[in-house]
């Protein structure tokens, strides 16, 4: 069997982590786990880590590190198994510490958007909240402005993607994920993509994962024919 390949995908608010981590899935078969998912899955099953998670949420703040890690960490070893790119986890040093002594993890891959891009992209950014389905007016609009391409219920804009409230966000970001991308560049797992778009972004993204996952599964083969 061949060896999982694990990794994880960082970067600011509106960096593009969604839209490339659906582009993953779909091009290496990975499972796209979103901690942003397993939050609302969460609250909306009443579940005690979901009702103090949206007392946080609710103020804009994210979630304490040891309530994400208890909601989280269980939900990794269902899939073990299984391949997969985990989106929106860790943030912080504490998060990441808790992930490495579950699991190895093969790559970390950063997003580095410059700020001005995010503002413009945020401020166009639609979702349907029940699926989590993102959209943008300039980058992949919905085939009826306002509405879902799946279910045709509405899209809504979120309030803390408004201009004001993103710097905040990006301040706040940028405090608490830097501990992580030196935590991971220590571990010589972690790969920086900057650019302003997602198509130039993922050519080089998909060659890394390319590289990366054919190389664990020849050694994965050598290992199994000694
Ligand atoms: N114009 C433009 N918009 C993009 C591009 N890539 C993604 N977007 C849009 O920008 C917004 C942010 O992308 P997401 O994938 O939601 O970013 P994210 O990092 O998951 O954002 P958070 O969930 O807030 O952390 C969405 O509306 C995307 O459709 C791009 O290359 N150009
Ligand atoms: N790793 C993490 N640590 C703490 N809180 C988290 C978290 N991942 C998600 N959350 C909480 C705070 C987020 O505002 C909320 C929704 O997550 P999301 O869908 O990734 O949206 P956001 O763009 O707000 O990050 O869940």
């Amino acid at each position: 069997m061949s060896k999982l390949f694990r990794a994880v995908i960082m970067g600011p608010p509106g960096s593009g982590k969604g839209t490339i981590s659906e582009r993953i899935a779909h091009s290496f078969g990975l499972k796209h786990l979103s901690s942003g998912d397993f939050v609302r899955e969460n609250i909306a099953a009443k579940t005690e880590a979901g009702v103090l998670a949206k007392t946080y949420i609710k103020k804009g703040l994210l979630v304490p590190d040891h309530v994400m890690t208890r909601l989280l960490l269980p939900r990794l070893e269902e899939m073990t198994k299984y391949s997969w790119l985990l989106d929106g986890f860790p943030r912080t040093l504490a998060q990441a510490e808790a992930l490495n002594s579950a699991c190895d993890l093969d790559v970390a891959i950063n997003l580095n958007i410059p700020l001005e891009t995010l503002k413009e992209r945020l401020q166009h950014r639609w979702i349907h909240p029940p699926s989590g389905r993102v959209y943008n007016m300039c980058f992949n609009p919905p085939h009826v402005q306002g509405k879902d391409d799946i279910t045709g219920e509405p899209l809504i804009q979120q309030e803390d993607d408004r201009p004001e409230a993103l710097v905040a966000r990006l301040r706040h970001y940028k405090d608490v994920a830097k501990p992580v991308i030196d935590f991971y560049k220590a571990k010589g797992i972690l790969y920086t993509f900057s650019d302003t778009e997602t198509d130039r972004i993922w050519p080089n993204i998909s060659t890394l994962l390319s590289t990366k996952i054919s190389t664990i599964q020849s050694d994965a083969r050598c290992a199994s024919t000694h």
